[in-house]
């Protein structure tokens, strides 16, 4: 518990990489990172969306990198962890297909309940299943799902007018409002004709977290997922429920024709590989993936929504130059069509801002296997990374002195290094399906931009968390009006 850190430590700094002194008792400098978040949460809050987050995703981040420079290493218990903010370090490490730098992957209690899919998977069965993945999330097929994307999306604007009740103006926790909304939409995309089933699929997951939760208390205990206590049975229950129900629902698709292009068809579907060889994903196979796609998918592009949201609702110059855009491409009561998506220049530049600004994947993490050589550095096995990804999309270096500002007209120009802005990642693992979280989130802006124009309300926190996706911890007010034709 002593030895082994401190040589590591001393390796590390005689190549130049410092950090926080190793603290055996207080595991590693975990506590002194919950302090830093504790001593965040008191401070006094704005009511803006005032754009710092480092502060607020990474207090330890701000704090070190000031002491010890842009790379330093830290304690997670006695793992090492080196935290990285350099692109072409990132850049080398999620490019690497070398095998030696894998993802961190789930304990095995975590990978019961996120699905052991794409996501938390390695070596050949990953790469099976993202061969099929990458066949289902083709634009061509994200495209066949805009019907779905807008059916979802008027329904809740309906839902906003019953709210509404004729008022001139209105408040709602979007926040809530476009998560409930990206759950519908993954369930209208997923299952189709059959989406209210599907939802049912997808709330039965998070009853299974929210009793995970109660049941370890989020710490791993090896062994205990299979002790029959009363949360762990009703686990087992709402399990065996959502394989009964996935499976009942892979039976119908098979049936049905019309039904060949939805997401869960599309994973049942046959493929030929580079070799000639037909390549299929079993049963139990396809329920892991309608997991890892609901867990992966929702909260990160209803977060996104969020962010996107508020940034709007504060700078009202920007929400007016993107509703023009939006009459010009669809009207002033059209709905979003496929073959319209491309014209909205401004509304993508606005998501790529919200995206640099507040990724939802604020930070990621990889770890070595081997030992490795990573710039000049030489790196033990077994040593984490972490992927400081909030901190380059802010770096004054890349972006400018504005670094902190709101500008989506900086997305004009393509970008100059490949990991200067990776919000959906890079290399072998990037975000499979960046195309219809992109085509989403045009969809949901574009809509509720050319029915409302919105602003901040007064009883708005700007208190951002990082909880496995960064949000709002207070919610996200926004005081709505409707757009009249009249
Ligand atoms: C704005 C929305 C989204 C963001 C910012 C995002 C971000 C990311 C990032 C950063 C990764 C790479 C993680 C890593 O390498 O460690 C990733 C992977 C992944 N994402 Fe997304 N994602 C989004 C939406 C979605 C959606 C809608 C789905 C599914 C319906 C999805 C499914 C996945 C899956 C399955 C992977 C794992 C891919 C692999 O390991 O091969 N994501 N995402």
């Amino acid at each position: 518990i002593i030895c082994v850190p401190l040589r590591i430590q001393s390796q590390f700094s005689k190549q130049g990489v410092r950090g926080p002194r190793y603290r055996p008792i207080f595991f590693g400098n975990t506590k002194e990172i919950i302090r830093m978040f504790e001593e965040v949460k008191a401070k006094p809050k704005s009511t803006l969306v005032e754009n710092d987050v480092v502060e607020y995703a990474a207090p330890f981040y701000r704090r070190w990198s000031r002491m010890y420079g842009e790379s330093f290493l830290y304690w997670y218990g006695t793992t090492p962890r080196v935290a990285i903010s350099d692109p072409d370090l990132i850049k080398e490490v999620l490019m690497n297909t070398s095998g030696s730098i894998t993802k961190i992957g789930f304990n095995p209690s975590n990978r019961q309940l996120f699905g052991q899919g794409l996501a938390g998977l390695e070596g050949h069965k990953w790469a099976l299943h993202r061969r099929i993945a990458v066949q289902a999330f083709t634009m061509e097929r994200v495209k066949s799902w805009v019907p779905d994307i807008v059916a979802g999306v008027v329904k809740k604007l309906e839902k906003w007018e019953d709210i509404r009740e004729g008022r001139e103006e209105f408040e709602l926790d979007v926040h809530k409002e476009v998560h409930e909304l990206s759950a519908d939409i993954i369930s209208r995309t997923a299952f189709g004709s059959s989406f209210e089933e599907g939802k049912r699929i997808f709330s039965l997951q998070e009853d299974q977290l929210l009793h995970f939760s109660k049941g370890s208390k989020n710490v791993y205990i090896p062994g205990f997922r299979f002790l029959p206590t009363k949360d762990n049975r009703e686990r087992w229950r709402l399990e065996k429920e959502t394989r009964d129900l996935v499976r009942r629902l892979i039976m119908t698709s098979s049936k049905t024709r019309e039904n060949s292009r939805i997401l869960l068809s599309l994973l049942m579907a046959s493929y030929e590989n580079q070799e000639g060889n037909v390549e299929k994903l079993g049963v139990e196979e396809i329920i892991d993936e309608c997991k890892t796609f609901y867990f992966a998918g929702k909260e990160t592009t209803a977060n996104l929504l969020t962010w996107a949201l508020l940034l709007l609702a504060q700078h009202e110059e920007w929400q007016n130059k993107a509703r023009e855009e939006v009459v010009r491409v669809f009207g002033f009561n059209g709905l979003p069509l496929a073959k319209n998506l491309n014209n909205l220049k401004l509304v993508t530049m606005i998501i790529n801002e919200a995206l640099r600004l507040y990724p939802p994947t604020s930070v990621m993490m990889r770890k070595t296997s081997k030992r490795i050589r990573l710039g000049n550095v030489d790196i033990a096995a077994h040593t984490q990374f972490l992927l400081a990804m909030v901190v380059v999309h802010r770096r004054t270096e890349i972006w400018g002195e504005d670094a902190n500002k709101f500008n989506p007209l900086r997305f004009t120009e393509p970008r100059k290094h490949l990991a200067s802005f990776f919000p959906f990642g890079l290399g072998p693992r990037i975000c499979v399906a960046q195309n219809l979280a992109m085509v989403e989130a045009k969809i949901v802006l574009a809509m509720i931009i050319q029915n409302y124009s919105f602003r901040l309300s007064p009883t708005y926190v700007h208190a951002p968390i990082l909880l496995a996706t960064l949000q709002p911890t207070y919610g996200a007010q926004i005081l709505f009006k409707k757009i009249s034709l009249t």
